[in-house]
């Protein structure tokens, strides 16, 4: 049991919170306002959260020692990413626990809709039995517009095709070939309007999506259009919406998620062609175990020091990729805190350079990019590093940070190549993967060294000349210090050459004043990496 203290600020399944319980203190405090939270957050590591916590800059601004925001559940709109980012907190969500409920939730909501069952059952229970005025339609044959083909918007058209219906689906980002094995046909919004029976929304809420159904696209559609909505409210313009329904051009909606939840005194919601739930798309006791067991779990991962699964503010590196990118991240971050002791003066840029195969991670170099930053800013930064806030660590300090690829590998199958300039030097720093454990820097500046990373280094710039190296070793042994190991490297006999001691412990500043001072030493650092 830690000392960690996680407040669960929304409803979260016992699963997660006992799995927590057993790690470190939890405090379960659901319904609080702003200024309540806002008031506590200070004392916590972590936060778990579902859609009912609204995680703000001014919260965050409070969140002291916050490390980690675990999302029971898909959606991360109600927490400022930006604001967790820029602290360096980890925000993490649990994406797929909940695609079935909400996929299933679609499903119940468009048949409901197209048999009127929630106006029926109404109507049966306050005594009437008016069989005529629920007449409705089938999903046989009809075409369902989806919007939105993530993962419910997938799950969704396998159980609609076994309804015999024909799903055409839109999406900038589609994967045609998913699509046309699950028998879709994908399509323009142009082109997905004036076709659809139903129309069903699975896009996340951004500035692109924000009222993408709105007076100007329902025009598009065919006049007796079914639509749903279970993925975030203000998707649809709800205005739009009603005015459309009243004119008889839309003939129904099926709405799990509003533009203000609750939707207190919303014309949409009072209109009888309209059904309803308050947001219980992820809302079944499966979902809610399964999302609240992940988040538990990626909530202590990073307490204990790690990286969560689903981290969304930060590159995520594809699963079937992570144990073959982690050595390469593991050198970057050795590379990073190596140079930074290598240098001096103002960083102006660092530039990675990625050789060979390592040039084959494509975007996943952002996460080792990271990790070489990290490795540089932290010892010299005030507060922690983490894969979240590097980047931005860096280019708040006027750092310029770049990447680029090669397949110049200087005769290794990887090479990475880090080079920090300064407004008064240039250094580099070049490491290789040969296999999940072992890890190397192979050159510094021009030099080619083979150095195992870590541990106590002493880096020297000299003139090749006989005498140097020994006086070297006096100093050191005169300080205790014990050389472990020794590697010269030059360039031309008698010219400028690179030595890289392995020492057994710190060596004093005031050895390192007087080895600086030996006739011939242009350099001389001592590194802990
Ligand atoms: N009602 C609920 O309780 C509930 C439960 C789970 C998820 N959700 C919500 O459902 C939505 C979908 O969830 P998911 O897990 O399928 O997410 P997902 O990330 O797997 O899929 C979202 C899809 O939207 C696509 N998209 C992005 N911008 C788009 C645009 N401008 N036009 C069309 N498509 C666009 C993306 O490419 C992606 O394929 C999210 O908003 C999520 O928050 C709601
Ligand atoms: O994005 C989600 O996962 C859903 O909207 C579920 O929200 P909830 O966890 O508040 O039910």
């Amino acid at each position: 049991m830690t000392d960690f203290r996680v407040l669960v600020s929304d409803k979260l399944a016992d699963e997660g919170v006992d799995i927590l319980r057993e790690y470190c203190n939890v405090d379960v405090k659901t319904g609080l306002s702003e200024e309540e939270l806002i008031e506590i957050i200070g004392e916590y590591e972590g936060l778990l959260v579902r859609s009912g916590t609204q995680v703000t800059a001014n919260v965050l601004a409070a969140a002291e020692k916050l490390k980690f925001i675990g999302r029971a559940g898909a959606g991360v709109d109600n927490i400022d990413l930006d604001a967790a980012t820029e602290k360096g907190i980890i925000v993490a969500n649990a994406p797929s626990g909940n695609t079935l409920a909400a996929c299933e939730h679609t499903l119940a909501m468009m048949m409901s809709l197209s048999r009127n069952i929630p106006q029926a059952t109404a109507s049966v229970k306050a005594g009437e039995w008016k069989r005529s005025q629920f007449m409705g339609v089938e999903l046989n044959n009809k075409v369902l517009g989806i919007v939105g083909f993530g993962r419910i918007g997938q799950e969704l058209a396998k159980r609609a095709n076994a309804l015999e219906m024909r799903c055409v689906a839109y999406d900038p980002y589609i994967n045609r070939e998913r699509a046309t094995e699950l028998g879709v046909e994908v399509c323009t919004l142009d082109e997905l309007f004036p076709q659809a029976d139903f129309i069903t929304v699975h896009t996340p809420l951004v500035k692109e999506t924000r009222h993408l159904i709105n007076k100007d696209s329902i025009a598009q559609m065919k006049t007796g259009v079914r639509i749903i909505n279970c993925a975030r409210g203000g998707i649809i313009d709800e205005e739009a919406l009603a005015d459309a329904i009243e004119e008889g051009k839309i003939a129904g909606a099926a709405l799990d998620v509003y533009e203000n939840e609750p939707p207190e005194g919303q014309r949409i919601v009072a209109l009888p062609q309209v059904i309803t739930t308050p947001h219980l798309g992820a809302s079944t006791v499966e979902a809610q175990q399964n999302v609240a067991v992940s988040v538990a779990k990626q909530c202590i991962d990073v307490l204990e020091g790690g990286s969560a699964r689903f981290v969304v503010n930060a590159p995520m590196v594809p699963l079937d990729q992570q144990d073959r990118i982690e050595p390469y991240a593991r050198l970057a971050q050795k590379m990073g805190k190596l140079l930074i002791q290598l240098i001096d003066g103002r960083i102006e840029s660092v530039e990675i350079e990625y050789g060979g195969k390592a040039a084959d991670f494509g975007r996943n170099t952002k996460y080792i990019t990271r990790l070489a930053l990290k490795g540089m800013l932290d010892p010299i930064l005030q507060e922690p590093v983490n894969i979240v806030n590097a980047e931005f660590a860096a280019t708040e300090r006027g750092i310029r940070v770049s990447e680029s690829i090669t397949t110049e590998s200087k005769g290794f199958t990887n090479i990475m190549t880090i080079t920090m300039k300064t407004d008064s030097m240039q250094e580099s720093v070049s490491g290789n993967v040969s296999s999940a454990d072992k890890i190397r820097i192979v050159a510094i500046g021009d030099y080619m060294t083979d150095m195992t990373p870590g541990g106590d280094v002493v880096i020297s710039r000299h003139r090749d000349v006989p005498g140097v190296i020994g006086q070297f070793a006096t100093i050191i042994g005169t300080y205790d210090v014990n050389i472990a190991g020794m590697q010269v490297g030059r360039n031309q006999p008698g010219q400028e050459a690179i030595m890289v001691l392995n020492v057994d412990a710190a060596v004093p500043q005031e050895a390192m004043d007087k080895i600086v001072k030996i006739d011939g030493v242009s350099t001389a650092r001592y590194a802990h990496i």
